[in-house]
């Protein structure tokens, strides 16, 4: 089932919830819905789901309008951050209750209720748990039965609104493979909304990222962390050093850096920002001939393969940090301590002529 959004816009009295929104959604894709908090993902999720009306525009399902289609009608399947399974209920009812409340004619007899949630149970690999109560679960655990639940009565499309966003970081790390596999087996049109990039772009294989009712970029993990399209973009996803320059006929001044930009070839000595990730920063004890910044290490963080430097640059009112990304091995061949000079320059930077940092919402 392929899912296309075309002109939505939505308003809560006078605020602008959702702004003009475009969007298409492959059959099979597991989509990802990513922004800051207020962005108006929920909000769109809903009016997918025919939760919520939009103002204007439509949602088709397979090219069909739907914009008016009620929520029984639209064969989705939703799981919440916050999914109330029935507390009275055990966890095979529970599953079961989609397919027992359908009207008599469409109904499957007792017999293939029970085959088809046993299958469940076992594709989210809780069948040992059906005769349980979900008091007696954890929270992980009930997620997945909600997911089973939902998926019960054989969704076209499967909707998620935060669905880990209640569990502890190593419990929603063990369920985001588990979604991603899941979904490779299954292979339904999924949304699902998330404020946490690191899962957007484990799980997702398209990133929709939203700012203020509005689309600033749509593209696969790679494309939106390696190639954002504007800052807002690059400071939402991953950490980044901030720095401000200038940019004219293709070179930039970027504290006291001169660094070729031949893709600006054309600016005209603009004011500019310019983003280097901190894995992008070159780290050596020498300046070997070109320029480079004079830092000093602040402090080491040297946990797993790679050690994070924080480096200070400037004199004291002027100061600011710089962090730095380094493999273990090059760590232990500068055989850096705290306090240390060493020289740094970017190895890749994303420049954006014109913008001054309060330029940025959120
Ligand atoms: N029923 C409503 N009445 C008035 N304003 C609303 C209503 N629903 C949502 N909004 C507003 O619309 C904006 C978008 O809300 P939405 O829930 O879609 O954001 P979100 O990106 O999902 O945020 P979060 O991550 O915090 O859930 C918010 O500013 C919110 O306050």
């Amino acid at each position: 089932m392929s899912i296309e959004i075309r002109n939505l816009s939505r308003q809560f009295g006078s605020f602008v919830a959702l702004h003009n929104i475009n969007l298409q959604v492959n059959p099979g894709e597991l989509l990802a819905l990513l922004g800051p908090s207020g962005s108006g993902k929920t909000t769109l999720l809903r009016i997918i789901a025919g939760l919520e009306t939009a103002d204007s525009g439509q949602v088709l399902f397979n090219q069909e309008d739907s914009t008016t289609k009620h929520v029984r009608d639209r064969h989705v399947g939703f799981v919440f951050q916050h999914y109330a399974l029935f507390r009275n209920m055990t966890i095979f009812e529970n599953v079961a209750f989609g397919l027992r409340v359908r009207p008599r004619k469409e109904r499957p007899n007792t017999r293939e209720i029970n085959r088809r949630v046993t299958e469940l149970l076992q594709l989210v690999q809780l069948d040992w748990l059906a005769d349980r109560y979900p008091h007696q679960l954890s929270g992980g655990q009930r997620q997945r039965i909600a997911l089973a639940r939902a998926l019960a009565v054989e969704p076209s499309v499967l909707l998620l609104d935060e669905p880990f966003g209640a569990l502890d970081a190593k419990v929603r790390k063990e369920l985001r493979a588990w979604l991603r596999k899941l979904h490779n087996d299954m292979h339904i049109t999924s949304v699902f909304v998330t404020h946490d990039q690191e899962e957007a772009l484990e799980v997702a294989d398209r990133i929709v990222i939203m700012n203020r009712g509005r689309i600033e970029q749509i593209g696969t993990p790679d494309e939106v962390y390696e190639k954002p399209a504007n800052p807002f973009v690059y400071e939402f996803l991953g950490h980044v050093n901030l720095f401000h320059g200038r940019v004219h006929h293709g070179q930039a001044w970027i504290s006291g850096l001169k660094i070729d930009v031949p893709e600006h070839a054309a600016a005209e000595d603009l004011n500019a920002i310019a983003y280097v990730r901190p894995h992008d920063i070159e780290v050596s004890r020498a300046i070997n001939g070109e320029s480079a910044l004079a830092v000093h290490v602040v402090h080491i963080l040297s946990i797993g393969p790679v050690v994070r430097l924080e480096l200070m640059y400037g004199d004291n009112p002027t100061q600011h940090t710089i962090h730095a990304a380094i493999s273990k091995e090059h760590f232990r061949e500068l055989q850096l301590v705290k306090g240390d000079q060493v020289f740094i320059k970017p190895r890749r930077l994303a420049l954006f002529p014109n913008h001054d940092q309060e330029q940025l919402i959120y």
